[in-house]
């Protein structure tokens, strides 16, 4: 990799301040290729630890400084981000394969994520409450939970990152990350930076490791932990909320979705076809809040999916840093043989191919955008979540139906709708039963906004001032002997 600034390229834990050398390590591959791009060190369980009792040992004088002091080194990580984001970009797009530009967009929110608890973090307020007598006053203060411990997936490197561990750092946690193995280098890289930024030793910690579930025990059931962060499956996340029952700790989990988006008969078809696009392909369709069934009002179908095809047959597939790439490898082999199964499946259900459905003449891990139409609610495609570039088309005539048949999953994370009547697009948004709901509007995510998923879709929410609670404690103290 060529990088600008040669020293973001880390393979090693960082514990405490330190780039600690390991005795085994795991390859982490190029998915455009399958190339090797870097043998990263693997933490084990011990290093693990010490992570932790290094996050717990710095815990008090981080969380000691003042708002002002902790967000002026957020802020300073903030711009070394931004002054290396072609480093990072290619850091992600090697790791991660997906289109450079889509690599500086995830950068983007990386950044702002930690630009935006920088002031955030300046803002935790406590309040007075007239108290029931002139015997006591009652004040609210919130003080930071403690060590945070995190795992993060693959599809956004950078910036699934930030938006766990710049709230954290911001109210005085101290942070300990497991990023995925099969993306740990755009995690190494921040953690340079924040090493750059002054950001002392034991408040970030970074312990890459092919141990997911030895260290996913860890985390959850260390009684050093107070929070325990997730971004990842339903699956997994189910998993990981039971083990960290045995000391009720703090839990937010960022899982799977299966957002509906909904095209209605009022719709301007040119901006729900561009909406389309950029929900449903990005990154592969390797996101959580992706479009993963589009109901269409009957007599739009046609319209919507000639349109939606066009736009669909002029992507270009490629690796990510390839000029004019829009769709880049999947992350593995399995995901691909996972997307071509659910089309393969849903084809056979009786699903038609519009066009794609199999794997791209690039070999590897490409994927050829695809169309279905013709799909049921309950057909493999519409069931699970893709993640990938596949658009299964479902028609329907009537709004209740459709808020029905969008609501008929265990996810509940995004949605989208497109229609004009303001009478509908507020019964529509009202009656979905998902955390985000995009009107007219299919990219979601921004700091400033509250990113989390209802029924199992997850636990908490990112961003925002809501984002910072995920962090605070709420404290009651009663000052008595007040008569006089
Ligand atoms: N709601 C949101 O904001 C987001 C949700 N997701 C969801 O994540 C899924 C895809 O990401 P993916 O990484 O495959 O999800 P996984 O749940 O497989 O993995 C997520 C993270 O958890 C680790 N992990 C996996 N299994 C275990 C385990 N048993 N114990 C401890 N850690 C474990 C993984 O490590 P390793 O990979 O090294 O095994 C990875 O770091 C999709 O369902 C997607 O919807 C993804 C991004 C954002
Ligand atoms: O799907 C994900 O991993 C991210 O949450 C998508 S986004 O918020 O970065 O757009």
């Amino acid at each position: 990799m060529n990088l600008q600034f040669p020293e973001l390229m880390r393979t090693q834990p960082y514990v405490d301040g330190r780039w600690v050398q390991c005795g085994r390590s795991f390859a982490v591959n190029n998915p455009a290729d399958g190339g090797k791009v870097a043998d990263v060190g693997d933490a084990d369980v011990p290093l693990a630890e010490s992570a932790l009792e290094a996050a717990a040992a710095a815990f008090p004088a981080w969380r000691d400084r003042t708002a002002a002091e902790r967000c002026r080194l957020l802020h300073r990580w903030c711009e070394l981000i931004v002054e290396h984001q072609e480093d990072l970009a290619l850091i992600i797009t090697t790791e991660q394969g997906k289109p450079l530009a889509e690599a500086r967009a995830e950068l983007a929110n990386a950044w702002a994520f930690v630009e935006w608890f920088a002031e955030e973090g300046k803002r935790v307020y406590g309040e007075t409450i007239p108290a029931p007598g002139t015997d006591r006053r009652i004040v609210v203060i919130r003080q930071p939970v403690g060590v945070v411990a995190a795992l993060t997936p693959w599809n956004f490197p950078s910036s699934m990152i930030t938006r766990k561990a710049a709230p954290a750092l911001a109210v005085g946690c101290t942070f300990v990350l497991r990023p995925a193995s099969a993306t740990p280098l755009s995690a190494l890289a921040l953690a340079k930076l924040a090493d750059m930024a002054g950001i002392p030793a034991g408040v970030f910690n970074v312990v890459p490791s092919s141990a997911s579930q030895a260290i996913g025990r860890l985390f959850t059931e260390s009684p050093r932990v107070a929070k325990f962060s997730f971004t990842g499956s339903t699956a997994v996340g189910r998993e990981l909320m039971a083990r960290c029952a045995s000391t009720v700790k703090r839990v937010s989990l960022e899982l799977g979705g299966n957002a509906p988006f909904l095209v209605f008969d009022d719709a301007d078809l040119d901006a729900a076809v561009a909406g389309a696009m950029a929900s449903k392909y990005r990154n592969a369709g390797q996101t959580c809040i992706c479009a993963n069934r589009f109901f269409v009002q009957r007599s739009v179908q046609d319209a919507f999916a000639d349109r939606l095809a066009a736009a669909v047959k002029a992507l270009k597939v490629g690796p990510g840093t390839a000029a004019g790439v829009d769709i880049g490898p999947l992350i593995s082999t399995e995901a691909l043989q996972d997307v071509d199964a659910l089309v393969r499946q849903s084809v056979a259900a009786g699903a038609t191919l519009v066009c794609g459905g199999r794997p791209h003449a690039l070999g590897g891990t490409f994927y050829e955008p695809t169309i279905l139409k013709g799909v049921s609610n309950d057909m493999p495609i519409a069931v699970n979540e893709i993640f990938g570039p596949v658009s299964p088309l479902i028609v329907f005539d009537t709004e209740a139906e459709a808020v029905q048949l969008a609501n008929d999953t265990p996810y509940g994370l995004a949605s989208y709708c497109y229609a004009r009547d303001i009478g509908r697009i507020w019964r529509v948004a009202e009656g979905l039963e998902y955390g985000m709901v995009g009107i007219n509007e299919a990219v979601l995510t921004n700091a400033s906004a509250p990113f989390g998923g209802v029924k199992q879709s997850g636990l908490g929410r990112e961003g925002s001032r809501y984002g910072l609670d995920e962090y605070l404690e709420i404290k009651y103290l009663c000052l008595g002997g007040m008569q006089q």
